[in-house]
């Protein structure tokens, strides 16, 4: 693999912690590849390397470019994971030494705004605050420390009560179904390395090497838990660009990044800023944008690249301005002889204003993927699927066992639940409690029946491999009947089929059910980049600039930078730190054009008058310069 002299400097680097401050376009896989690479050719064993990635799509590619580089099978780099991913790893074989017991359930999105509601309700509180509430309660994991967390800031001003109370409750739901929320994976493995010197000192002898790829994003927990399992010898390898640090919002603390050199003794930067992706033209503006950021590390980025573009577009309206960018993209395409659609994206702050684009791509007969929108285990059809499986696994799963209990429709009404709720013990789960009716013949015949289909279901797929499993159980509860009953088009019955084709596609790879559940539960994490259920490499991309990052286009368009949309009214509110990393976002998004940038703003958005963000006005004061 060909690596310029500063990612060799890094590449070969031993001894100490590294840190390597990489620009936009740098190589930084490259360079983390490599180092691998290195590693297993000095002698360090591949199984012993735990290597970090952002998302899980990311440890996939890293393995898949490490087969092809060494001919080493992906089992053979057992920990290039996520902290997610690599900390559940850990908690499982511990978790008796946290109060749990293996198996341990991942509670899905779908649980913890159940289990979020069922709070708020037994509280007198309106369950409107489900999702401020998951979000209060995320943030203070993982800040490393609940109870000063919520100490610190006892209230959100949307919850009328002590946010603390509501977060033992939730803890004690969860705890009493033996499950871990997404947050806890890290929480509580943090706590079993705290407290266990021996298993503490097991990992750290363990990993010869720990490496972190977009380091930048770390927050506190994750920060703590590399510390924890650092060993002696120091070969901590951390890549990343404070430059592009944009996750502040949910809790990433760029100051790990920025302080390394104080952090760690003996530290070593490396600096990367020969940028090969886009032309030196786009590379300048965007080092004069971020240059009014001041928290920040300094680095000089350059492109060999010359020929680029950047222009800046004002519109009278949204309409005109996604007119424009359609009229724009049809021209660059010149009927297919031009630059490929699929070389092309229009980027924006927030996931509303792809409408427009939708609808004129649509009129001018331009493919388009819209990539970044509803999670693939959120859909309804693969959230009912899905909550079969764990409830056949996971008897105590209640949020599951209530969602498929009249799901299709089998008469078992709201009261019927109730009923059923009613009838447990203290700390007896909900499908037990229906066994039991069952078992008692309590029930009228016909819920008798219904209910008794349901639990032999459940019972009879709890040992099939997740795909036999998931054809049990369409087959038995003619679910695609159901479908059809519920779908208002023949499109979204197509679209809904096509999940389940997929769906079953990927539960193929999996030989228990548990273990599809662990991966299911751990892509939530990979929410922000594309759309699983999108595999069309087709047409012009339309994603958020959360969703861009990492990626590269020929051509950009940042479209609606106005001030409250880019930067957001919300960051404009929070003050300094928040607006800084607006400007870095604006920097992720111009940096992942290779020829062409284009920034566009209207008068008139959604009907009302707009002003043009302040960063086109520092952008255009770069381009002049
Ligand atoms: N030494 C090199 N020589 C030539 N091309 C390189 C070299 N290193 C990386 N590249 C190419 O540069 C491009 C950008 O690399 P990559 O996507 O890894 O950058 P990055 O640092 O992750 O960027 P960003 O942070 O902006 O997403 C890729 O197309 C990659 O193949």
């Amino acid at each position: 693999m060909e690596l310029s002299k500063q990612q060799q400097k890094a590449v070969i680097h031993s001894g100490s912690p590294a840190l390597v401050v990489a620009g936009a376009g740098s190589g930084k896989t490259r360079t983390l590849t490599a180092k691998i690479l290195h590693l297993i050719n000095t002698g360090h064993p591949p199984e012993r390397i735990l290597a970090i990635t952002f998302t899980n799509k990311a440890a996939d590619e890293m393995k898949s470019r490490l087969y092809k580089l060494t001919g080493m099978g992906y089992a053979q780099f057992p920990w290039v994971r996520t902290y997610h991913s690599a900390c559940l790893v850990i908690l499982k074989k511990h978790c008796e030494l946290a109060g749990y017991t293996n198996p341990i359930q991942i509670c899905s999105g779908y649980h913890q705004k159940k289990i979020a509601t069922e709070v708020l309700v037994n509280s007198n509180l309106d369950k409107k605050h489900a999702g401020n509430l998951i979000s209060a309660i995320s943030r203070a994991k993982n800040s490393g420390d609940p109870l000063q967390y919520f100490d610190m800031r006892p209230r959100i001003s949307s919850i009328p009560v002590k946010i603390y109370d509501l977060f033992t409750q939730y803890e004690n739901k969860l705890i009493q179904a033996n499950s871990v929320d997404f947050d806890n994976i890290l929480l509580k493995t943090r706590d079993i390395l705290r407290e266990n010197n021996d298993v503490r000192e097991y990992y750290k002898n363990y990993f010869t090497n720990i490496l972190v790829d977009e380091y930048q994003d770390t927050n506190d927990l994750q920060d703590e838990l590399t510390r924890l399992l650092l060993g002696e010898h120091g070969n901590l390898f951390c890549v990343g660009d404070d430059w592009q640090a944009v996750y502040g919002f949910r809790g990433s603390n760029v100051s790990h990044f920025i302080q390394f050199p104080r952090r760690y003794d003996n530290s070593k930067i490396f600096r990367l800023e020969e940028n090969y992706r886009s032309a030196d033209e786009i590379v300048q503006v965007a080092n004069g944008l971020i240059d009014f950021n001041h928290d920040k590390m300094d680095k000089k980025c350059f492109s060999r690249k010359r020929g680029g573009t950047v222009e800046i577009h004002d519109f009278h309206s949204d309409a005109d301005e996604a007119h424009w960018v359609t009229g724009k993209a049809k021209s660059l395409n010149a009927y297919g002889d031009g630059i490929p659609f699929d070389k092309m994206a229009v980027v924006y702050r927030t996931k509303f204003c792809s409408l427009a684009f939708e609808k004129t791509f649509r009129l001018f007969r331009i493919p388009y993927r819209l990539m970044g929108a509803q999670g693939f285990f959120e859909r309804m059809e693969i959230l009912d699927i899905n909550s079969y499986l764990s409830a056949s696994v996971f008897p105590n799963d209640d949020v599951s066992f209530e969602r498929i209990l009249n799901t299709p429709k089998r008469g078992i009404g709201p009261a019927m639940i109730k009923k059923i709720g009613a009838a447990r013990s203290e700390g007896m789960s909900l499908q037990d409690s229906a066994r039991i009716m069952v078992r008692e013949r309590v029930l009228s015949k016909k819920i008798h029946d219904s209910i008794s289909e349901l639990l032999v279901i459940l019972d009879d797929i709890r040992e099939m491999t997740p795909d036999a499993a998931i054809g049990e159980i369409i087959q038995r509860t003619s679910y695609n009947e159901h479908l059809k009953k519920i779908c208002k088009t023949e499109g979204e019955l197509i679209t809904k089929k096509e999940n389940i084709e997929q769906l079953r596609f990927t539960a193929k790879e999996k030989f228990d059910i548990l273990e599809y559940l662990e991966e299911a539960a751990l892509i939530r994490e990979d929410k922000e980049t594309q759309d699983e259920n999108d595999n069309s490499d087709e047409g012009v991309a339309l994603l958020t600039i959360h969703s861009a990052k990492g990626l590269e286009f020929d051509t950009v368009f940042v479209v609606g930078c106005e001030e409250n949309l880019f930067p957001h009214w919300r960051s404009i509110d929070s003050g300094e730190k928040a607006l800084q990393e607006e400007r870095r976002l604006m920097y992720v998004a111009m940096t992942r054009a290779e020829r062409y940038l284009f920034l566009s703003h209207a008068n008139y958005r959604k009907g009302q008058f707009s002003m043009r963000s302040r960063f086109i006005d520092q952008i255009e004061e770069c381009i002049s310069y």
